[in-house]
């Protein structure tokens, strides 16, 4: 194994944690000595060990003199756990290879500095691209304090989220749905719409057959149409936040403990407002289930980081679709996503792709 191989099972022991770990990012780490892998780490969950700390407990005291290859730059600053620059230097480790750089800028470049300043060779950007994208969500919510939003919607060959009144059960297949399901678990909260909970009454929790965790629902309901028979109000199944314009909301479902009403002002941007204050709860990962408007609004704001599109081969005529604006009158003027893959599930196919960054 070379360099590379060891970065990539660091990467691969990161990913093991995904959708655990908000809002920390994913962290791997791998301890090497002689050609063999003496200790293996991952970031489980925020407030537990970092990874380069599980590592060099496995490895021990033969972790002296040994390499150890970390995905993230240690950190250098006492969090809810001590720093791992102190546990690297402590272990007597000769040489650190890194592959992306911590985003925060407080901390940028200091766990570096501190290895190279103590005499440890230090080796930086070892697949850089790969490490940075599996932290796509975490470097975008430390750098621009919103959560990384990802839209998911379902669609007909020709585009529909529903028929032209409305229905929209079901598009996609039961596989299909397995498979959000897993997004949501892997997610911090998911929102729709007022009209989303109108129509279709969702319960927005994760039904896998392990069970899985539930995200905190978001509702948008600028007039406070939610009713109190909702689903999300009733089943105590997980927080519900309803984001409204009204400012007498806070009183309504007082006699629900788990769900809880804020007031957006009405001179500040909904949806920013609506981010900024849901990163502050500390949500990283917003999954937007819908429906058309939403979708639409968050295309609009240019607040939409990533998309899964799960398409049917069905055909079903007029009906809102993922993208409702009415302003384009030429191609050129398209919102132009980059792909990442395409896979198939059962007789659909879902399309996962980035929307440009900025
Ligand atoms: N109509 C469809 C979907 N519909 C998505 C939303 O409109 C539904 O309200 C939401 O998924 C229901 O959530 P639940 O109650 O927790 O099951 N989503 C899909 O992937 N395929 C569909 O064919
Ligand atoms: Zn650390």
């Amino acid at each position: 194994m070379d360099h590379d191989d060891y970065m990539k099972l660091a990467l691969d022991l990161a990913k093991l944690a995904d959708g655990q770990t908000s809002p920390n990012p994913l962290v791997g780490a791998v301890c090497v000595k002689n050609g063999q892998i003496i200790g293996t780490g991952t970031h489980m969950q925020a407030g537990t060990p970092h990874a380069e700390v599980h590592a060099l407990n496995m490895a021990g005291l033969n972790a002296d003199g040994a390499d150890l290859y970390v995905t993230l730059e240690p950190c250098a600053h006492v969090g809810k756990t001590p720093a791992c620059t102190e546990a690297i230097l402590s272990s007597g480790i000769r040489r650190v290879f890194i592959a992306s750089n911590d985003p925060n800028p407080a901390v940028n470049g200091k766990g570096i500095r501190l290895l190279r300043d103590a005499g440890i060779e230090v080796t930086t950007d070892l697949c850089k691209e790969e490490a940075d994208f599996s932290n796509r969500a975490f470097f975008h919510f430390i750098q621009q304090q919103k959560p990384y939003v990802t839209l998911k919607a379902a669609a007909t060959l020709d585009g529909r989220l529903a028929t032209q009144n409305g229905n929209s059960k079901w598009i996609t297949s039961e596989s299909s749905r397995h498979d959000v399901h897993t997004l949501r678990h892997t997610h911090d909260a998911i929102l729709v719409g007022v009209n989303t909970i109108l129509h279709d009454n969702p319960f927005l929790t994760t039904r896998l057959p392990h069970g899985g965790k539930n995200p905190i629902r978001i509702i948008l309901d600028r007039h406070l149409r939610t009713p109190e028979t909702a689903n999300v109000i009733q089943d105590q199944a997980a927080e519900t936040i309803i984001f409204t314009l009204e400012s007498d909301g806070m009183r309504a479902f007082s006699d629900f403990p788990l769900v809880q009403v804020e007031s957006i002002p009405r001179h500040v941007d909904f949806l920013n407002e609506v981010l900024s204050r849901l990163a502050n709860r500390g949500i990283m990962t917003l999954l937007v289930e819908g429906g058309s408007q939403v979708h639409t609004s968050f295309i609009q704001s240019r607040l939409a980081n990533e998309l899964y599109l799960y398409m049917a081969p069905k055909l079903v005529g007029n009906g809102p679709s993922l993208f409702m604006d009415q302003s384009r009158s030429s191609i050129a003027e398209s919102e132009s996503l980059r792909i990442i893959d395409v896979k198939q599930f059962g007789e659909d196919i879902r399309l996962h792709a980035l929307f440009p960054i900025g």
